[in-house]
């Protein structure tokens, strides 16, 4: 018997009934407007349904161009658009049991590209694009095209829809006073503002039947200034049970809200407590969400009576047997999602298709396969970071016979250095991962182990995965100060750094040694009372739209962290958590400065020029984060020698760490050699 029962009992619906307790929540992967990409999106949820998802919910997809989220986005508007939407149904319910409801999404003022439309003329902070007030006739028109998609996605095989209400959307934007400044009956009270998701609930009940999954996506925590308070959203919970939803789901934040909802940072279930708060007012089955990435805690948030169900969206990114290993008792195997967004979240709101840092596979389900071995190599993987330990586990994974070396006494290379910055620390369950795929696959491990070309020469392929050094950038002084450290030095070897610390490069890695320098080893970034007081978040929602005080602690350590482009400090940080990282720091002190030149370090300090001005930073540590060299003495020897040689990860390009080619490129390597 699985130790996850509450997770895989079957819910009854009354006319059908979810195989388990997990979603599969809604993603945008970008598969909707490419070519073929109604197969490939097939595929990726069948393999979810294969895997044993309850219920999958698709990508938002527009009820009307308006609606869309960009010009030519996704919309399901005229029965020319069903047969595409039938590749996907048919595949999914290939497999017995499986049930697939296709999310109604309208971006209102969301929408790019000049057609939004939205319940006043409010531009979002987010989107430089006005939308056009609807009148009257306008909102008509928007609730048939809400009924005609829905019918649309009837005919086109799905058990159900989800109704999109949350995050900011057109109905949230009908729901808030923020967004809407109507006088007439769509306006005003909160009767008025509540009349659009009611009447587009009724009529598509009316239009599907009972038998249909029907889904409402409520904000139940809008985390914006004049959003919804909670007597609000219960009267808003009864009134949509009253017209006929099967299912609420929960919607934490709005897209322009200025708290983290997803990122790694947040702690796991962080808002499973607003369900359960939801839970004491209604009797439709509740679905809670955000950051739960493990069976265990999603186990737990059932049998504690927390919510019905488990929406996970990212998690069946990371893992498509998801369910099945919880269900067989290999939760030790499951490639767990991290929440870094740099696959995902990233390419969406980038133009591009999503997929996974953690599993490649993900959304190229048809594209990136394992090829069929034809003939059994002797395969050398040396270093075993990241592209090291993805492209040792999928060779051996089709029956290569792999030695993984390393110098180091453990696995993981920058993972280790990444899993103790804070916030970081999901980056461990990728290193549980692949400890247990590399025992499952039966790839010889051999650490402490510092290999030579001639040590290689008798295997048919050696994959080079030997990372990177720290490269030290060219400032007078810098070779005989001792106020000098790489980054390596602090995150690696725990070299003890003073009270006022200059750190030179402000990417990845110089933002995160600044995160590690201020908040010590003492925060608990994983506490999530701590975290809603960091971010100024009231999970009781007893103000307007749930914001509360934010109450940081300034941290006692004064950083200045320095890059020379004149660019925003952190531009090519991720699109969808730079931000979080430059309100972090800036909360805790952190000087971030910009268009800055490095003239020279002495016992003083770092001497530096700021649009021309000199200045001096008499700090005691200077922590270089600028840029780094590839490992990769063994390629010649080993070329020379005639051997076989691939080089991947930080030793193929090391101009910034990314564990994301890493592990992309070392399992496309090993899928096809
Ligand atoms: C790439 C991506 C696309 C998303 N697209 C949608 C969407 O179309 N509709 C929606 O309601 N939520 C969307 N979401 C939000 C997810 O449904 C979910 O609320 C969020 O990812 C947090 O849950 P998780 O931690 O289980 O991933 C998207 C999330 C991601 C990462
Ligand atoms: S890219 Fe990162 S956040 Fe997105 S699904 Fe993969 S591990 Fe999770």
């Amino acid at each position: 018997m699985s130790e996850f029962q509450s997770l895989l009992q079957p819910l009854d619906l009354g006319f059908t009934q979810a195989r388990s307790r997990v979603v599969m929540g809604s993603m945008h992967t970008g598969l909707e407007e490419r070519k073929g990409g109604w197969e490939r999106q097939a595929e990726f949820f069948r393999q979810r349904a294969e895997g044993g998802v309850g219920i999958i919910v698709t990508g938002g997809i527009g009820p009307n161009e308006e609606g869309a989220v960009f010009r030519g986005g996704s919309i399901l508007a005229s029965s020319d658009e069903v047969a595409q939407h039938r590749i996907v149904t048919d595949a999914v319910h290939s497999v017995p049991g499986a049930l697939i409801c296709m999310q109604i999404l309208h971006a209102g003022r969301y929408a790019y590209g000049g057609l939004g439309v939205a319940p006043s003329a409010i531009p979002a902070p987010i989107n430089p694009m006005p939308p056009r007030e609807l009148d009257e006739e306008g909102i008509e028109k928007q609730i048939q095209d809400f009924v005609r998609c829905a019918s649309l996605a009837k005919e086109a095989g799905y058990d159900g829809v989800e109704i999109m209400g949350s995050e900011g959307y057109f109905i949230n934007q009908f729901i808030a006073k923020r967004t809407n400044h109507r006088d007439d009956r769509w306006g005003g009270s909160y009767e008025n503002r509540i009349r659009l998701p009611l009447e587009i609930v009724r009529r598509v009940r009316d239009a599907v039947g009972p038998e249909f999954i029907l889904i409402y996506r409520l904000s139940m925590l809008d985390l914006v200034e004049d959003g919804s308070t909670w007597e609000e959203i219960v009267q808003l919970g009864k009134a949509l049970e009253e017209v006929g939803v099967t299912i609420i789901n929960t919607g934490i934040g709005w897209h322009e809200a200025r708290v983290p909802t997803i990122a790694t940072s947040v702690p796991r279930a962080a808002f499973a407590e607003v369900t359960a708060r939801m839970k004491q007012h209604l009797s439709v089955p509740l679905i809670t969400t955000n950051r739960i990435n493990d069976p265990s805690v999603a186990d737990a948030i059932i049998a504690e009576g927390k919510a019905d169900m488990v929406s996970m969206a990212r998690p069946m990114l990371a893992d498509a047997e998801f369910v099945r290993k919880a269900a067989e008792g290999r939760a030790d195997e499951i490639n767990t999602c991290i929440g870094c967004n740099q696959a995902c979240l990233d390419h969406t709101f980038g133009g591009g298709e999503v997929s996974c840092l953690v599993n490649p596979y993900a959304c190229n389900e048809t594209k990136l396969i394992d090829q069929p071995l034809t003939e059994k190599k002797r395969i050398a993987v040396v270093g075993a970071g990241p592209a090291g330990l993805a492209a040792a586990t999928t060779a051996a994974k089709r029956g290569h016979d792999v030695t993984l070396f390393d110098a180091d006494d453990k696995i993981g290379g920058q993972f280790n250095i990444a899993k103790q910055i804070p916030g970081k620390e999901e980056f461990y369950e990728t290193l549980r991962y692949f400890r247990v795929m590399l025992e499952k696959t039966g790839v010889n491990v051999r650490l402490n182990t510092r290999v030579s070309a001639a040590d290689l020469t008798d295997f048919d392929e050696v994959m080079l995965a030997t990372g990177i050094s720290p490269r030290t950038p060219d400032i007078p002084g810098i070779q005989d100060s001792d106020k000098v450290l790489s980054y390596l030095d602090v995150l690696k070897h725990k070299t003890p750094v003073g009270q006022r610390v200059a750190v030179i490069g402000a990417g990845g890695i110089g933002f995160d040694v600044s995160e590690y320098l201020t908040h010590g080893d003492t925060t608990p970034s994983q506490n999530v009372e701590e975290f809603m007081r960091e971010w100024g978040v009231d999970l009781t929602v007893s103000t307007p739209g749930g914001l509360a005080e934010a109450q940081v602690e300034r941290s006692p350590r004064e950083v200045f962290l320095l890059q020379r482009k004149t660019s925003k400090v952190g531009a090519g940080l991720g699109k969808t958590t730079g931000w979080i990282h430059r309100t972090t720091l800036k909360n805790k002190g952190v000087k971030m400065m910009n268009g800055v030149s490095y003239d020279r370090i002495d016992e003083k300090g770092l001497h530096i020029s700021v649009n021309g001005e000199a200045k001096l930073l008499e700090v005691d540590h200077i922590v270089v984060c600028a840029g780094q060299e590839p490992n990769r003495e063994l390629q010649q020897a080993l070329l020379d020698a005639g051997v076989s040689v691939h080089l991947i990860g930080g030793a193929d390009k090391a101009a910034e760490l990314d564990a994301k080619r890493a592990i992309k490129q070392g399992t496309e390597l090993a899928a096809a050699i």
